[in-house]
């Protein structure tokens, strides 16, 4: 996991200066953080990297409720390597320390991030969970947007849904998932601790529902995108079957894709269920399980940018082309007519899990 000296915080003394308060507001304006919300920087660790130690690729767990993101501080040390890399929706970026500088480097917690081995010298940081205070939800219900949000929301219940290889128009949809951005574990999902550009989209369209007479919770959703791919490494024989041996993890073609680069071609189908969801009868996280048709479901970022959490590739077997099988999880605002219920029977497929 991870190779490196820890100082316990019982044993940190660390003395800021006024400068910091503004250095933290402008990490918050930068993570998209709206303008009444402050981060509060909470010391989490002392780490020493001597020659050759390094972190492996890991994401900060939410420790508290209202953790949003992390804090690195390094302190001046003159060394080579221990990179800071950071990932977030397939960029990664690289920051050095310094050697006679202090430099500081914020990312949303549910960024991989990892620490290159130490080459030469010693590297020393100061973690920070950042916190984030305040409400967001106050200013947006002034803005012009919503109006034209509420409209659009109206329109989505009130247009009849195009049924595929079919001239019959189907019934209009009976509710609407809003996929987010950013990566959220069950305990974090929260009005108030939305993150980045997730925070101010959650702000209006909670003001949009609110206007068009609809229900919103936050939901999280497993989804399930097929591809057709195909494997450039592989030879054309290798298409038609005859490469049993090739590989001897690999032993029918199929396997976890996590590390290999396909080609993808056409995406053959999706399936998205909602999994949990805040209730919006209790106002607590419930497990459900309830599947979404495409016509339902709507994201600013599609779910092929992000990153799945797990893959398959099946080869060629015989009866049917390579497909590419990804596994993603997102948090989803999901909205519904209020007083229609959000799982009417008849009305698309819906199953009850627990609760
Ligand atoms: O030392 C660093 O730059 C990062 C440490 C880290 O990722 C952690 O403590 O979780
Ligand atoms: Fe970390």
């Amino acid at each position: 996991m991870r190779d490196t000296w820890e100082i316990p915080k019982e044993l940190v003394r660390v003395q800021w200066t006024e400068a910091f308060t503004t250095v933290l507001d402008g990490m918050r304006a930068e993570l998209g953080l709206p303008p009444h919300c402050r981060l509060m920087p909470e010391l989490h660790s002392m780490l020493l990297y001597e020659t050759g130690q390094f972190f492996v690729p890991h994401q900060d767990s939410e420790k508290d409720d209202a953790m949003v993101a992390t804090l690195v501080v390094s302190l001046p040390s003159a060394h080579t390597g221990g990179e800071l890399v950071i990932e977030h929706q397939g960029r990664t970026k690289k920051y050095r320390g310094l050697k006679t500088a202090v430099s500081l480097v914020a990312f949303y917690s549910d960024c991989r991030h990892q620490v290159l081995p130490v080459k030469t010298g010693n590297r020393v940081t100061l973690t920070y969970n950042l916190l984030l205070t305040g409400d967001s939800q106050a200013a947006a219900a002034e803005n012009p947007l919503v109006s034209e949000l509420a409209a659009g929301l109206l329109t989505h219940f009130a247009t009849p849904v195009v049924l595929p290889y079919s001239s019959r128009r189907g019934e209009p949809p009976t509710r609407l998932a809003y996929l987010l951005d950013h990566e959220y574990t069950a305990r974090g999902l929260s009005w108030s601790r939305l993150k980045g550009s997730d925070t101010v989209r959650g702000a209006l369209l909670r003001a949009a529902a609110e206007r068009a007479g609809c229900e919103i919770t936050l939901a999280l959703a497993e989804i399930q995108e097929t591809w057709d791919a195909y494997d450039p490494d592989e030879d054309e024989d290798a298409w038609y079957g005859h490469h049993e041996d090739e590989d001897p993890d690999d032993h029918e073609g199929r396997g976890s894709a996590n590390d290999r680069q396909y080609v993808l071609q056409d995406l053959i189908e999706t399936s998205t269920t909602l999994a949990h969801w805040i209730g919006p009868e209790t106002g607590r996280l419930e497990d459900i399980s309830l599947d979404l048709s495409d016509a339902e479901v709507a994201s600013t970022t599609p779910t092929a940018d992000m990153t799945p959490y797990s893959s398959e590739y099946e080869g060629y077997m015989g009866n049917y082309g390579n497909t590419l099988d990804r596994w993603y999880r997102r948090a989803a605002l999901v909205i519904w007519p209020r007083g229609q219920g959000l799982r009417r029977p008849g009305r698309g497929v819906s199953r009850m899990g627990a609760g």
